[in-house]
């Protein structure tokens, strides 16, 4: 593993609890992602996982906790600003624009590192026509390392899931994050795709030394990827340590196995989280 970015903070979740009406979606839940670490929020479907990452990403308010990056606390702004301090996050479902190209696509996501006002980009002043192109060079680059560099003049809609879903890695790296927040990364791939994803958190890991938070179904992925795994279940908190050691826990085996029955006897056939 390379070191781990210096100017990464620690992220401090405190006794975090968000009601919806009379349902409470998160009952003061808390955790540590390390910085460089890759920490993982994992749990039976409805367990909170979702709610979590909105409440870390600022689109979801918390009724009570706190979150805590670094000095900043989080729980009080808005999505832009926790963006602007680095925290970068990807989607369940796609949030790309399909009829812009991949390029354009990425560019998007250096929008909040963009100096140049309205007026400067808008008279295609030198100073913005050179910042304009030193954004596009770092696009160039952060397509190759993600293994974009020939789709970049693709319209977005007219790749494949997998490629679609790296091109939501790549916008999110566009921010240059210090924390990148992945929402089930490897959702809906196939097992080459799946694998393809896992090695490229590996490599995003060791070669920006930046954190990762991730919420996944996938267990062997999460098993063979997080430094550290968070459990929840009905939205509390009911493990966190490292893999081996919340894998097995009987409270956690015990979530996992009422959610299959239940599963079963909803729908009649069996769940199986691979
Ligand atoms: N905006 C909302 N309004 C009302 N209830 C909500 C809202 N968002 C989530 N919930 C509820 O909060 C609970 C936790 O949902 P959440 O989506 O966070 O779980 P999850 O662990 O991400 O589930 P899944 O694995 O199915 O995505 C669920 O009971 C859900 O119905």
């Amino acid at each position: 593993m390379s070191d781990t970015n210096t100017a990464v903070p620690r992220l401090d979740v405190r006794e975090v609890t968000v009601r919806f009406a009379g349902l409470t979606a998160l009952d003061a839940v808390g955790f540590t992602v390390e910085p460089g670490s890759v920490h993982a929020v994992i749990g039976p479907n409805g367990a909170g996982k979702s709610t979590c990452f909105n409440v870390l990403s600022g689109v979801y308010r918390a009724t009570s906790g706190s979150v805590r990056f670094g000095d900043a606390e989080l729980t009080a702004l808005a999505p832009h600003r926790i963006a602007a301090l680095g925290v970068a996050r990807t989607f369940q479902n796609i949030a790309l624009s399909p009829m812009l190209s991949v390029r354009d696509n990425l560019m998007l996501g250096r929008h909040r590192l963009t100096r140049a006002g309205f007026l400067s980009a808008g008279l295609r002043l030198p100073s913005a026509r050179r910042e304009a192109a030193a954004h596009g060079e770092r696009v160039t680059e952060i397509a190759a390392f993600v293994g974009l560099s020939e789709h970049l003049a693709t319209p977005v809609g007219l790749l494949s899931y997998g490629v679609q879903k790296r091109v939501e890695l790549a916008r999110a790296l566009c921010m240059e994050p210090l924390l990148l927040l992945l929402d089930e990364p490897v959702a809906g791939m196939n097992g080459g795709e799946r694998r393809d994803m896992a090695e490229l958190i590996v490599a995003v890991r060791e070669s920006l030394g930046i954190s990762i938070l991730l919420v996944e179904h996938d267990m062997g992925m999460v098993m063979r990827l997080a430094d550290a795994v968070t459990v929840l279940d009905f939205g509390r908190r009911i493990a966190d340590g490292p893999p081996g050691e919340v894998q097995n826990d009987p409270e956690v085996i015990r979530a996992y196995l009422g959610a299959a029955a239940e599963s079963t006897t909803a729908s009649g056939t069996e769940e199986v989280t691979s």
